[in-house]
């Protein structure tokens, strides 16, 4: 008998590959972002745009609890197009910080932020020991940082459940920028009308 592809046995590390990144392509205007994919317009627009701490825009809509649970952290070479936007050498390594966000126990947003090496001097160092303490917190606690421009992901899911959308955009501080980019899960809109 021929097998179909839902027959096909999951491996464990296949089970949660909906909760990855897919390629994204980045645009400057919402409005060229909904040429690729209209759902910009639509719930998905209040999250693209919020301001402020994005990690404070989510506890609002959390009933019972709110969770950064970290998926991997540590030192790699960022993507090309993310060093080009970060202007620092291609294959140059940076603190990569990879986390779910989870509202009410499921996961919401997949956030992934390049820290490049001279962000990491000084008052710096403490980007390397978060933990499971949201990123937000310290880029908002402090005066030194400021959010340049939201840009908008339209992504390429390879996987049904992986996010279709995404937000990401470059905070300054002293000579140095970091790159934080937020990537919506389906549970994300499941729940309010926003
Ligand atoms: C940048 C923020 O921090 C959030 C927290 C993150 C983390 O802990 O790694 C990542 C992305 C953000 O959504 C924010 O709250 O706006």
């Amino acid at each position: 008998m021929r097998s179909r592809a839902s027959d096909i046995k999951r491996q464990p590390s296949d089970i949660n590959s909906h909760l990855s990144i897919p390629p994204t392509a980045w645009y400057r205007s919402l409005t060229a972002a909904g040429l690729r994919n209209p759902q910009v317009h639509g719930c998905a627009r209040y999250w693209l745009r919020v301001e402020g701490s994005f990690t404070r825009a989510l506890q609002k809509q959390c009933t019972r609890s709110f969770d950064v649970e970290v998926r991997q952290e540590g030192f790699a070479p960022p993507s090309l197009e993310e060093s080009r936007r970060l202007d620092i050498p291609p294959r140059q390594h940076a603190w990569i910080r990879e986390v779910r966000l989870c509202g009410d126990g499921e996961p919401w947003v997949l956030a992934r932020t390049v820290i490049p090496l001279s962000c990491l001097e000084g008052e710096g160092r403490r980007l390397l020991h978060l933990g499971n303490r949201p990123l937000g917190a310290y880029l908002f606690s402090s005066p030194l940082w400021q959010r340049g421009p939201l840009e908008t992901g339209v992504c390429n899911p390879a996987v049904a459940g992986q996010p279709q959308l995404a937000r990401r955009s470059l905070f300054s501080g002293h000579n140095s920028s970091l790159l934080v980019g937020e990537y919506f899960l389906p549970a994300l809109f499941g729940r309010n009308a926003l």
